[in-house]
């Protein structure tokens, strides 16, 4: 079983008793001991959480936030900036091996305020650079969906749609699942209280919402999301802790505008009037808030798709520019994980494919970026083997 360094046998509270061969491992944070991997129920199937509270020598069983990690045959913890516990399950994929399980984030702050009890909130861990998602803002009509097509369409591998849940009917080429899920307000509000929802907000009088699934199911497929939702949303995501770069669309002017949602007609005179309402405040907030870091003329389609593309930073060439990891984390129960600075020093234990190979797993934290409610994204993992590598700290491990 990995080590666990937070943690020392002689702190170790009498009650406080763990499953063998990595099955639970103990963290402690302040005065709280974090075990995890252990449930009372021996026929669970996903990695639990309970906390031991050392001041009072009671068990607490948190709220536990967000979708929790399979069980496997092991797995190792670590303790990182005092407010998220790393675990590294054993013998896993590598789109399954790292999670966070967050104790004492914001965001953790932020939810032990709505549930009044001790929460913890687990985030996978997705490998990869993956730049920051995209938050696409602009009045109906303006040609946000045109231009995030035209971006999808040129760089397929890149770029990730979330599909938000809306309770408007579908226009007449619309799909849902692709363009939209379209939902009953009832489910929308219950899943919302529910949490399942990054930012919601009534626009044009209905009800419009990114999913923090929409979220992941990019992030999970190694892209870039975009996201087009109105500045009330955007709003709400520069809130949270997806970390994301904010664009405005804004038409050359107000009469060109509905000169386009006219032309598109798709919506009634009575939703074109309420668009155009709306629009005028939206062009205010937009221009004037200060949240977004750029904002865009869509006056000429190609010229503004341009000034889109150099924006992101998108140049000829990098459209194929994607890091591949190993399939497969091949990390066997017994194992030594060590922590350097911002890597994690994984080193396979003496099973004899071990002693053939000795290699060791470094997984780079410096680029982390996200957390729950989301992904954790921004993990670099890559293979070194000490004995022929010149690794850096190497001789620290135990
Ligand atoms: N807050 C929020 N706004 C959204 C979401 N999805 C779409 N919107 C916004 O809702 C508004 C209306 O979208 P839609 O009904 O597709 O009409 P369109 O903008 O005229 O194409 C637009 O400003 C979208 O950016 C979402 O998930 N959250
Ligand atoms: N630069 C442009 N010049 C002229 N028409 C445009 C331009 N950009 C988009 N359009 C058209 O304007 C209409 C609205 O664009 P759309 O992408 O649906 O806007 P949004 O998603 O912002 O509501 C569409 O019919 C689209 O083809």
């Amino acid at each position: 079983m990995g080590e666990a360094p937070a943690f020392f046998a002689d702190s170790f509270p009498s009650g406080v008793d763990l499953k063998s061969k990595g099955q639970e491992t103990a963290i402690c944070v302040g005065s709280k001991i974090y075990v995890i991997g252990g449930a009372d129920q021996e026929s669970t199937s996903v990695i639990e959480v309970r906390i031991f509270d050392k001041s009072s020598g009671e068990w607490i069983n948190p709220t536990v936030v967000g979708t929790k990690p399979k069980l496997s045959n092991g797995h190792s913890a670590v303790l990182l900036n005092g407010d998220r516990i790393l675990v590294i399950k054993v013998n896993s994929k590598s789109d399954d091996c790292f999670w966070f399980l967050e104790v004492g984030t914001p965001f953790i702050k932020e939810q032990e305020k709505t549930h009044g009890n001790e929460v913890v909130a687990w985030s996978k861990g997705v490998l990869g650079n993956v730049e920051k998602p995209i938050v696409i803002s602009g009045p109906s009509g303006v040609g946000k969906g045109t231009l995030i097509s035209k971006l999808m369409k040129e760089f397929p591998s890149m770029f990730g749609f979330s599909v938000s849940h809306t309770t408007r009917a579908p226009r007449e080429k619309e799909q849902n699942g692709f363009h939209y899920h379209f939902s009953d307000r009832s489910v929308m509000e219950r899943d919302i209280k529910d949490g399942k929802f990054l930012e919601f907000a009534s626009v044009h009088g209905n009800l419009y919402g990114t999913s923090v699934e929409a979220v992941e199911v990019v992030a999970d497929a190694g892209k870039r999301c975009i996201l087009d939702i109105d500045v009330q949303g955007a709003r709400s995501v520069r809130a949270s802790s997806l970390d994301a770069i904010f664009i405005f669309i804004s038409p050359p002017s107000f009469e060109e505008l509905e000169k386009r949602l006219r032309a598109r007609a798709t919506e009634t005179e009575e939703q074109i009037q309420k668009r155009l309402r709306n629009a005028r405040a939206e062009l205010d907030q937009g221009k004037s808030s200060g949240l977004f870091d750029h904002i865009l003329v869509n006056d000429d389609l190609e010229s503004c798709y341009e000034n889109l593309k150099n924006t992101l930073g998108l140049t000829e060439g990098v459209k194929t520019a994607h890091i591949t990891y190993p399939e497969l984390v091949d990390l066997p129960v017994e194992h030594l994980v060590s922590k350097i600075d911002q890597k994690i020093f994984i080193k396979c234990g003496a099973t004899e494919y071990q002693k053939a190979s000795d290699n060791m797993y470094v997984l780079d934290l410096s680029l982390l970026k996200g957390g729950a409610p989301g992904r954790t994204r921004g993990l670099n993992l890559y293979v070194t083997n000490p004995s022929t590598d010149r690794v850096n700290g190497d001789n620290q491990l135990s």
